[in-house]
């Protein structure tokens, strides 16, 4: 057993728990003595279904049986910490405001109606959503909307990420999200001038734009450069993830973050306080 406070701290459910972050989440929740976990919920037919979380996970029992029943673990628990895939994080999304839990959201890959379902899921309950839970990443966002504000369109903005091989979206959640900050920061709409993929004579660069490349390989965990370069110099702004930690961390600092707020949909910045 797991020896955590269930009487007094909030209780986490960690969905797609036998994932990359998923795995991750529930060994970040199980050391803290801020939260506790309450429940751990993966897909229908998976073979973790049924059994403890911790045994899965190659340790010892921790009193969590794995279940596929995510709105019956989500009424026992104060929040839900999810990266898992579009589709169920916008069904997670509207179970999570049934029980009145805490939804932090890093899964990436959303559309525009993903994002609608969130955002009226987020009415009746406090959903916290970013592409990138680390505080690296998140300072980087406003690092990244200073210089663009500061340069030109003499500038070209590049976004370069680099993940795992067994990433399924791109551009990166990250790379948009930073992305977006030199969007803002030049005052235009990213849709309009987002260059999201060249193949073939595409003619050349226009000036103004926003051109994002996407890395595809090994073990990669999450790095990202955001470029800015002129005829004459280039700065390059960097993050490295070195570990899932970072982002686990985050997530787990949103969810306690999110007990005594308002329902509503809230990012990073707010959980970090750097929103200004
Ligand atoms: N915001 C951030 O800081 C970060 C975001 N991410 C994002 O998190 C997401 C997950 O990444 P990662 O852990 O690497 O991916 P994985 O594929 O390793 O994990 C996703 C897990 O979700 C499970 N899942 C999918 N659909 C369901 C469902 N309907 N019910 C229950 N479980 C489900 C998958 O099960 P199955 O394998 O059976 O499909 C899998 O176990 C991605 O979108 C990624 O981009 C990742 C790192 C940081
Ligand atoms: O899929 C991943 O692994 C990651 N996804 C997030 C993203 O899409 O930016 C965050 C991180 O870079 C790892």
């Amino acid at each position: 057993m797991s020896g955590q406070d269930n009487s007094t701290t909030p209780g986490i459910v960690i969905t797609g728990a036998s994932g990359r972050m998923g795995q991750m989440l529930i060994r970040t929740v199980l050391a803290s003595d801020r939260v506790h976990l309450a429940g751990a919920v993966d897909r229908s037919g998976h073979d973790w279904i049924g059994r403890d979380v911790g045994e899965a996970l190659g340790g010892s029992a921790v009193g969590v049986i794995v279940t596929d029943d995510a709105l019956e673990a989500f009424a026992k628990a104060q929040a839900v910490i999810d990266f898992t895939a579009p589709a169920a994080t916008v069904e997670f999304a509207g179970l999570a405001a049934q029980a009145r839990a805490v939804h932090v959201i890093g899964t990436t890959g959303l559309n525009d109606e993903d994002i609608d379902a969130i955002s009226r899921a987020a009415r009746h309950a406090v959903i916290v959503r970013a592409g990138n839970m680390s505080l690296g990443v998140n300072l980087l966002t406003q690092l990244t909307k200073k210089v663009a504000a500061a340069l030109d369109a003499d500038f070209d903005i590049e976004v370069i990420e680099y993940h795992h091989n067994r990433k399924v979206d791109a551009p990166s959640g990250t790379a948009l999200m930073l992305g977006e900050a030199a969007a803002e920061g030049r005052g235009v709409v990213l849709e309009e001038v987002a260059d999201r993929g060249r193949d073939g004579i595409t003619g050349a660069r226009e000036a103004g734009h926003i051109g994002f490349s996407a890395i595809r390989a090994g073990a990669i965990i999450g790095e990202h450069d955001v470029m800015f370069a002129s005829q004459s110099e280039r700065i390059i702004l960097r993050h490295v993830a070195e570990d899932r930690s970072v982002f686990a961390n985050g997530a787990l600092r949103a969810a306690i973050w999110g007990q005594d707020k308002a329902p509503g949909a809230y990012d990073m910045l707010d959980v970090l306080g750097l929103n200004d």
